[in-house]
């Protein structure tokens, strides 16, 4: 996919433009005062996340940021500093250093195909790094100039503080925005309450990952020492390998988070000070660096997943008609039927042949067959509910499973199929249009004889009937 942001661009209004303008500047004052109220007295903060946030409010929008935008970040950044009374001089040039780091993230993302900005792609990981770092050097950069005159020291030390303090808030937080899933999209398609996701399905040890991670960091607090900083990597490769991409992102975001706020206000005690610039820098590189390898696992394990399901798809799916091939509509068919829904229920199953196919292949050649075998399947699949199977058994003939479906009830969907068939016009490629019909034999059984093969052989005597009693109907098994 090679889309960019701007191609999403859906042409917003201006109460839409000023309404996410004011939501930037919410979001960036908010973030801004959580950073600074924990910042260590005296001192820049442990954690500075707004940079971050807004870099990743700006990708995800899916449309290019405007002078409306960056007025409204730049009074969110401004206003948290004067409320926490810096003054303007300082908020000012503490601004300089933020704001051209997330300019640079986006110019960097935003060119990204979609499938490397949400981390779906085997090797999404090594670019967003590489996103990662043009963005915190584009902040170090600033802070070589802006550093000095704020807080003295060299321009070289400026540079690596405002690069590593940056590195490790990219590192944590866009991959929870990049991954997030679309809250309108989910639920404008789980509208109805019974497609929610059921907790019912949710066992004991669908936990278990997480509380690994949980017991680690306090086994960390509780023992200390440097090596406590990496207790919890074993539970987050196992959330990986467990939770979806984003679940993983916002577990390893709260491990970054967790550490360096524990660790600035005392809770843990890795044995050594991490109060010279050099060790903060060291525990924020370090920070970033860890936060990878879960990040990585769970992106080669959506990419993995996807491509598994699309390789499931394709085996069992016709690549012509897009319906059940012979060998899928089977294995559904049996699943269905040794299901327990359907003890005691009756099942149908219905045989469908196009009449007079080989006459259509002649006149019109193997394309126009192929676009009558299309226009058929998607004719019957309008006729049928969402719970029914439709399969393509091999060249033009289709099967169909209509669970908890009565004799009577299987003759009229069948009739449906066959008149919905017979009056729909198929317009071939190059304009001509033709009518074709089908003749179905229909096979109804109680759910004692669940016996797929022996249901299709019922109802392909009954298709045999069918065909020999002139075509273009429906004939049900004796
Ligand atoms: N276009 C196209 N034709 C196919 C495909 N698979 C099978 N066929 C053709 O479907 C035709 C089936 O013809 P027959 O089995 O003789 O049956 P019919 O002409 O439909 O006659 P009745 O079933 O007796 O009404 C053959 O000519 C096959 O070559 C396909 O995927 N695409």
């Amino acid at each position: 996919m090679t889309d960019t942001l701007a191609a999403r661009d859906a042409q917003p209004t201006s109460g839409d433009k000023f309404r996410d303008a004011l939501l930037v500047g919410a979001a960036v004052y908010l973030c801004s005062i959580f950073g600074i109220l924990t910042s260590p007295p005296g001192d820049l903060a442990a954690y500075w996340p707004t940079n971050a946030v807004l870099l990743g409010i700006l990708i995800r929008r899916g449309r290019p940021p405007n002078w409306l935008d960056w007025i409204s970040a730049f009074a969110g950044y401004l206003v948290s500093d004067l409320v926490m009374a810096h003054s303007v001089f300082k908020g000012v040039l503490l601004i300089s250093t933020n704001l051209p780091g997330v300019i640079a993230g986006y110019l960097i993302f935003s060119r990204m195909p979609e499938s490397y900005r949400t981390l779906r792609h085997p090797r999404a990981m090594p670019r967003f790094v590489l996103g990662v770092l043009g963005a915190s050097t584009a902040a170090g950069t600033s802070g070589i100039f802006v550093h000095p005159v704020l807080f003295g020291g060299s321009h070289a030390y400026g540079f690596a503080f405002w690069f590593c303090t940056e590195l490790v808030s990219y590192m944590g937080i866009l991959p929870v925005l990049l991954t997030m899933p679309d809250v309108r999209r989910w639920l404008k398609d789980h509208r109805r309450r019974a497609d929610w996701p059921s907790w019912k399905h949710w066992r004991l040890d669908h936990f278990a990952p997480l509380l690994a991670f949980a017991v680690s960091l306090g086994l960390g607090v509780h023992w200390g020492g440097p090596g406590a900083i990496l207790y919890a990597v074993p539970a987050m490769l196992w959330c990986a390998l467990t939770y979806s991409l984003f679940a993983t992102a916002g577990i390893t975001l709260f491990f970054c988070m967790w550490t360096l706020l524990s660790i600035a206000t005392g809770l843990l005690q890795i044995g050594a000070s991490v109060e010279s610039p050099l060790a903060v820098m060291s525990l924020r590189v370090g920070l970033s660096l860890t936060a990878l390898a879960p990040l990585t696992v769970a992106s080669v394990m959506v990419a993995r997943n996807e491509l598994l399901e699309r390789l499931q798809h394709a085996a069992s799916h016709d690549f012509l008609t897009h319906v059940l091939n012979r060998s899928g509509f089977l294995t559904q068919a049996e699943e269905l039927l040794a299901s327990p829904q359907l003890l005691r229920r009756p099942v149908a199953v219905l045989m469908m042949d196009i009449d007079y196919f080989k006459k259509v292949n002649d006149t019109y050649g193997h394309d126009g067959g192929d676009q009558v075998l299309t226009t058929f399947a998607a004719v019957a699949q309008t006729c049928l509910r969402s719970g029914d199977l439709l399969g393509r058994l091999g060249g033009e003939e289709f099967a169909v499973l209509l669970p908890g479906c009565s004799a009577p009830d299987a003759q009229v969907i069948a009739q449906r199929i066959c008149d919905a068939f017979a009056a729909h016009t198929v317009t071939l490629d190059d304009g001509r249009q033709l009518r074709n019909t089908v003749s179905i034999g229909a096979c109804c059984a109680p759910r004692i004889e669940n016996d797929i093969a022996a249901m299709l052989s019922a109802a392909d005597a009954a298709l045999y009937r069918a065909k020999e009693s002139g075509r273009n109907r429906v004939e049900l098994a004796s």
